[in-house]
Formats: structure tokens, sequence, C-alpha cells
């Protein structure tokens, strides 16, 4: 008989976190032992004798969350939101104090996020000005979003590597946000409207022509098969992967 993966999630009664719960019932390969609140203590996850973590919280949790999982030798697959690098260089050392532990931060978990982030990277380097908006449901409680700051983070970086100036601005004078917020260099907008659900769109332009690349989650099941994918291999990755890219094999 094969051994079903003992899984916890916490923030199991929020938007993502009953989604994933959910979706953890329907895998015939896993087990879901504990499903935690914000009032539960984290000694849950050792009694009910959890391998891997999910933790759907909210930012100002999820570090305490990660570092319990990893001083208990659990796994953790990690969506919330808020890791700067500060908190990411703090996890490094932790984990270099556990080897064998895996955690995966994944600022998004859509298959089409994800390839949108890596294209939207590869595009960077062609295009003299660039600027990202996401959107987003008014329940939201960051800005701007993970994704956002992930995907202008690594279009920064392939900027810099090309040695390409900043986008060409002549804005003098404005209004306090309405150049949205500076990432890495990169300006981004942020809208909360109901109905949304996430979606992104990273704008190139140049002389004559603009490239548009949008991802749209229509429905937080769109986020659930990357979820899942991240509780399958997060024990065969010891150390930290940030995106879940550093699971799949974008070139093929
Ligand atoms: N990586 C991805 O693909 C995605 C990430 N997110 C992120 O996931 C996080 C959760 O998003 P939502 O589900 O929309 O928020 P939500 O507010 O609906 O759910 C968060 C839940 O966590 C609970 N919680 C807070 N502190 C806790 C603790 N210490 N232990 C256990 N539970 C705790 C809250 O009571 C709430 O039920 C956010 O940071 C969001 O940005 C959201 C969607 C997709
Ligand atoms: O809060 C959300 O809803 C989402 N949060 C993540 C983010 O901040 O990027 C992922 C996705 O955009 C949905």
């Amino acid at each position: 008989m094969t051994q079903l993966t003992p899984v916890a999630v916490l923030g199991a009664s929020g938007r993502m976190g009953s989604e994933a719960v959910k979706a953890i019932r329907n895998s015939p390969d896993l087990t879901l032992v504990a499903a935690l609140g914000r009032q539960d203590p984290l000694e849950e996850l050792i009694a009910a004798g959890a391998q891997v973590v999910v933790d759907l919280t909210v930012p100002e949790s999820t570090e305490r969350n990660v570092a319990f999982a990893v001083e208990h030798g659990l796994h953790a697959v990690v969506g919330t939101t808020g890791w700067d690098e500060k908190r990411v260089a703090g996890l490094r050392t932790l984990l270099g104090a556990n080897p064998g532990v895996g955690v995966l931060i994944a600022p998004n978990f859509a298959l089409g996020s994800v390839l949108a982030t890596a294209f939207a990277a590869r595009a960077a380097r062609y295009f003299e000005s660039v600027e990202l908006i996401e959107l987003h449901h008014p329940d939201k409680v960051d800005a701007p979003s993970g994704t956002a700051e992930r995907t202008a983070a690594l279009i920064a970086e392939a900027r810099r590597d090309a040695r390409m100036p900043g986008s060409p601005d002549a804005t003098q004078s404005a209004r306090d946000g309405a150049r949205g917020c500076d990432v890495d260099g990169i300006r981004v907008h942020s809208v909360r409207l109901r109905g949304l659900v996430a979606h992104q769109e990273v704008l190139f332009g140049g002389v004559g022509e603009q490239l548009t690349i949008r991802h749209d989650s229509f429905h937080r099941e769109s986020f659930m098969p990357g979820v899942l994918l991240g509780i399958r291999q997060v024990g065969s990755h010891p150390g930290l992967t940030v995106g879940l890219d550093g699971y799949l094999d974008l070139q093929a």
C-alpha cells in the first residue's frame, strides 16, 4: 500500500485555505491531518503528525508559522505574501541549521501566472518602457501584490543585466500615488475592485509598439494544481525555493 503524505493547512478557513483543504481532501495520495485557524496552537501540527505544512495566512503570521515548521523538521509550502528580503534571509539562516527541510515560497501558484512572470522577465530587455498593473479583489490586505513584487524584481534584474536605464518618464509634478509605487525601479499600480480575483498586466513599450502580458485568475481553483505540486515536491527540494518555477522545467 502507498503511504499517504500527511498535510496540515494553516489559515484553513480563509479564502485560499478553504480551497486548499478541499483540494487536499480530493487528492488520493494526501491526507489532511490538521486544518488550523488563527486561534489554534501550532503544537497541533506535531500532535497531528503533519509532514508538510501549507501556510495560507496573513503577512504578520507567516514568518512565525514557517519558523515553527522548520524548527520541528516539517516541510512548508507558503503562499502567504509579506516575504521581504530580510525575512527571506532569516529563513535561509534557519534552514541552514535544519538541513533536509524544504520550504517553497510561491508568490503565485497559478501556472499561467508563473508563465506570465517568466515571459515578462524574458521580454524585459527588449523594451524601453515597462510598467505593471495588478488588479485584485477589495478584501486583499496588502499592496502591491506579492506576484507584482516578484515580477517587478525579475524584470528589474533582467534590465540591470542588460545595462538598461530606467523607463523614460518626464513627469515633473504628480499627485500622491499617481505614478504608482516604485518596486526596484519599476512603476507598479494596484487596483482593488469588487468582482475581481487576481489579475496582472505587464505593459512593455517600444517606439511605435506595445506588448502586454496579462494573466487572470477568475477563481481560486486556479491556484490548486500549484499548491498540490508544491506539497508533493517540497520534501525533495531541501532548503529554500522562491517561486513555483523552481519546481518546473520552463525551458521545455
Ligand atoms: N500564492 C498564491 O498563489 C496566493 C497567495 N495568496 C495569499 O495568501 C494569503 C491568504 O489569502 P486569503 O486566503 O485571500 O486571505 P484570508 O484573509 O481569506 O485568509 C487568511 C486566513 O488565515 C487566518 N490566520 C491568520 N493568522 C493565522 C495563524 N497564525 N494561524 C492560522 N491561521 C491564521 C485568518 O484568520 C484567515 O482565516 C494572502 O497573503 C494572499 O496574498 C492568495 C491567493 C493566491
Ligand atoms: O491576495 C490574493 O488574492 C492574492 N495574493 C497573491 C499576491 O499577492 O500576489 C497571489 C494572487 O495574486 C492572489
